[in-house]
């Protein structure tokens, strides 16, 4: 029978942890921009696919460990990772921001606008693919990025890490998200009933298996929000 449990108890599979976590650490340093957008996003359908905080808060940090500039995100939904990256990088930072859901962004979009951090923001509507693959065209966009977060279509991931490797500089980090699937990568197939969750979870063990032998990247696969594979490009 299939433990939903995983889906609204966090990875640690213990809703009292995650909640001491993110009542301790997370919320009261979280800028009142970010709650805002998360509490308007809380009554928008599919609510539940907003990056989790205390990962977000991970991402932060990194983001400002590499004093990352340029950016690439691949699925925006409402911004709660998009504005977390622009409050984490510089004025003069820009995000490449992919999404074919223009209408969950303009749910985030005055949030973002109230933050002041609009002008680092160019958002494009459209599936990532294409547009990686146009960026890819033109040289000067080679090894030109610090960092990347991919938190959409599970099954292409792979065709993500293929194109982002080459945009991303040595040394800059890829994040990508789900990377657990609420803790089904570990479980028997049998174990899980819904067809598109099991397709899913089918994905995410595909990625982890392709990536763990990728000796272009250093990885850690964090068990934080629902899984974070964090890639540090080594070469
Ligand atoms: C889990 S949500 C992203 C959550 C977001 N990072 C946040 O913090 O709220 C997944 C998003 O991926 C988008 N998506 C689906 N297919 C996509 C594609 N081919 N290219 C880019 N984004 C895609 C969906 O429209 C959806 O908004
Ligand atoms: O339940 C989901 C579904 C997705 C998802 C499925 C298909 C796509 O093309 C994009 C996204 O993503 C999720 C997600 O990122 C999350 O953190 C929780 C749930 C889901």
């Amino acid at each position: 029978m299939e433990n939903l449990a995983s889906k609204y108890d966090g990875i640690l599979q213990s809703g009292n942890l995650t909640k001491y976590i993110l009542e301790t650490s997370v919320y009261p340093r979280e800028p009142e921009s970010l709650k805002e957008l998360r509490n308007a996003t809380a009554s928008y359908p599919m609510h539940f696919m907003g990056t989790h905080p205390d990962a977000g808060k991970l991402m932060g940090i990194l983001l400002k460990l590499l004093n990352a500039k340029k950016t690439i995100e691949i699925g925006v939904f409402t911004g709660y990772s998009l504005l977390l990256t622009a409050l984490n990088i510089p004025d003069d930072g820009k995000i490449i921001a992919l999404d074919p859901d223009r209408k969950a962004y303009e749910v985030g979009l005055p949030f973002i606008k109230k933050a002041g951090v609009e002008h680092k923001i160019d958002f494009t509507e459209s599936p990532a693919l294409p547009v990686l693959d146009k960026l890819l065209e033109d040289p000067s966009n080679d090894e030109n990025f610090d960092f990347a977060f991919v938190d959409a279509d599970k099954h292409n991931y792979w065709n993500y890490h293929e194109r982002l490797i080459k945009l991303i500089k040595i040394g800059g980090l890829i994040i990508y998200d789900n990377t657990l699937w609420g803790g089904t990568v570990a479980w028997p197939e049998e174990a899980l009933l819904d067809p598109r969750r099991k397709k899913v979870r089918q994905d995410a063990i595909a990625f982890n298996n392709a990536i763990a032998s990728d000796t272009r990247i250093e990885i850690c696969l964090a068990s934080i929000g629902d899984g974070f594979t964090i890639c540090r490009r080594a070469h």
